[in-house]
């Protein structure tokens, strides 16, 4: 972080041979370990925090001076469960989060894993290390679908490399961990080396039964945040999990969890973590992690322990406590300025000694990594009605957003049009390099979704869905012609589009311009009959075999319980 020159300086100012570049006087400030508010005077000096008490520093000259009296300042929000890929990019969740106090990041690896290649990858994090934010790094062990090539992306060689780094400080998420179970030895081969290397790995294991906890924490995982209520919660901290509360666009459990916990009396709250698990921006219209805060204080769980459990709980567990989350000398001067305790969106963000908010206003944009290295989406294939046209009468049907069972159905699979009376459409999975496909029909999607393309999924293939093959085809033209995103057309012409600028997969808009195109396309399907709850999701997950009962996926569709191919995919 810091090198021997800088330290000295730093030692300089305690000193009094040097002064600091920011003192903060009068500060009121949470400090995490004695849990208490404390009063004083933070000095700084090139983004770390060199001293905390009572008396100023010798040498002021030069030094920003901020008087923060009024002012409740807490150490910044840790998100600790990003998916930093839906539909934003890892740059631009970051800079939104910023501007809502969370400024350090642990997040998966999953897109870029897909994407590009591993030293790609590495050259984009470090990237990334130049902002005055904090990112840190999961290592996928799988790829939560089956993928043509899972042994080559995901050997545990590979994963190695990822563990070693001193940003990647988790294992998982899990998704995989049904294949662990029966001792797949690539997995349990790269769990072991994170194991080795010290570092945690995270679960995901909604509805486990005890047992299955039970062998999962002998396999080494450490952490879950899939608790859906207060019970699950107890059962995996019985077991000694590190339980993460999660508040997400699928799963908006956060309130009633913590008012169980509080209800049983759960003595629980320094060992809790919470999470928005991947929200798309519009869920984040109110904020990432001091919405998980504003929950948690409605629901009556004490302050310092709410805002502990999006910052202090979070380093501690994770190890990075020397660094983060504690206001006292060697941190990280990552700072968060309250009005009022019980308002937690700052009105001022300090993240590594960078103003990032200032009075309630943005403070700089950024524009750092280098997105080029994703390829640009371009498919050079046609398509035709025939890649639309389902040979077995199997279908998907969504049981909510994002479970799925199979169900057998009747539809004309050879039509070129279903009709708007039942809610069943056309699916089909394309090969983003036009080698295959995979086709077949979904239930319980949309009742009058013409032609819908997607470029964003699991793994960046292709997604068509629609009552019409005719407009299925032209919203596939025309997200060629946009290079990736999601288009929906109608009636002969293109009816709204989300870019996906970067590979097809990722938007390089902000936050703000996404939401309104989410928001845009989100109308566009409820209008015509899509009843679930995120879309987004139900387009991520349509793949990803970690949820039941069946997925469309690059072998075909696949019943994922009993591990089994319904409809095999078809070379093209
Ligand atoms: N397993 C997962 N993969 C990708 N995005 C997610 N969002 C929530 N869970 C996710």
């Amino acid at each position: 972080m810091w090198n021997a020159e800088e330290i000295a300086s730093q030692i300089a100012v305690i000193d009094g041979k040097e002064a600091p570049d920011l003192i903060i006087t009068n500060a009121t400030y949470l400090h995490s370990i004695l849990k208490q508010w404390k009063t004083g005077t933070i000095w700084i000096k090139q983004g770390r925090i060199l001293y905390t008490g009572e008396r100023m520093p010798p040498l002021t000259e030069g030094a920003e001076l901020i008087d923060a009296a009024g002012k409740w300042i807490v150490p910044g929000y840790i998100e600790p469960h990003v998916h930093p890929f839906q539909l934003y990019n890892p740059e631009t969740f970051a800079q939104f989060a910023a501007q809502h106090g969370t400024t350090t990041f642990l997040a998966d690896n999953l897109m870029l894993l897909m994407s590009i290649s591993q030293e790609q990858a590495f050259t984009l994090l470090d990237e990334l290390k130049e902002l005055p934010f904090s990112f840190y790094w999961w290592a996928r062990m799988d790829s939560q679908t089956n993928l043509q090539n899972e042994a080559e992306v995901f050997a545990p060689e590979k994963v190695e490399e990822w563990l070693k780094r001193d940003d990647v400080l988790m294992g998982g998420e899990l998704t995989g961990w049904p294949r662990l179970l029966k001792g797949d030895p690539v997995m349990t081969e790269s769990l072991q080396k994170a194991k080795q290397l010290g570092k945690k790995v995270e679960g995901h294991f909604p509805g486990a039964s005890e047992r299955t906890l039970a062998r999962m924490r002998l396999l080494g995982v450490n952490g879950d945040h899939e608790s859906m209520t207060a019970d699950e919660a107890e059962a995996r901290l019985l077991q000694g999990y590190a339980v993460t509360l999660r508040e997400s666009s699928i799963r908006p459990d956060l309130k009633p969890l913590l008012e169980g916990i509080l209800e049983k009396e759960l003595n629980v709250f320094d060992h809790l973590m919470m999470t928005t698990d991947g929200s798309p921006p519009l869920f984040h219209e109110d904020g990432v992690m001091d919405k998980c805060i504003r929950i948690a204080l409605e629901a009556g769980v004490d302050p310092i322990d709410a805002y502990q459990m999006a910052s202090y709980n979070i380093a501690r567990y994770y190890d990075i406590d020397d660094l983060h989350s504690v206001i006292a000398p060697g941190r990280f001067a990552t700072l968060n300025f309250l009005s009022d305790i019980r308002e937690p969106n700052p009105t001022d963000v300090l993240s590594k000694g960078v103003w990032l908010k200032r009075d309630g206003q943005a403070r700089m944009e950024f524009n750092k990594a280098d997105w080029s290295v994703f390829l640009n989406f371009a498919p050079d294939f046609e398509l035709t009605q025939e890649d639309l046209t389902a040979t077995e009468p199997i279908g998907i049907d969504m049981l909510n957003d994002v479970i799925t069972k199979p169900y057998e159905t009747t539809v004309d699979l050879s039509a070129e049009k279903l009709e708007d009376a039942h809610d069943e459409s056309f699916l089909a999975l394309i090969d983003r390099n036009g080698k295959w496909r995979v086709t077949a029909v979904i239930k319980g999607f949309a009742r009058s979704v013409q032609g819908l393309a997607s470029s964003y999924s699991n793994t960046g293939d292709i997604i068509l869905i629609g009552k019409d093959k005719n407009e299925m085809l032209r919203a596939f033209r025309q997200l060629k012609e946009i290079g990736g995103g999601i288009v929906l057309a109608e009636d002969e012409k293109v009816l709204c589009e989300l870019p996906l600028s970067i590979g097809g997969s990722l938007s390089d808009q902000p936050i703000e311009v996404l939401r309104e195109q989410e928001r845009e396309f989100k109308q566009a399907l409820s209008d015509r009959g899509y009843e679930k709850g995120d879309a987004v999701y139900s387009l991520l997950f349509l793949q990803s075999t970690h949820l039941p009962y069946v997925r469309v996926t690059q072998l075909g569709v696949a019943d994922v319980m009993r591990n089994k191919v319904l409809i095999p995919m078809t070379e093209r």
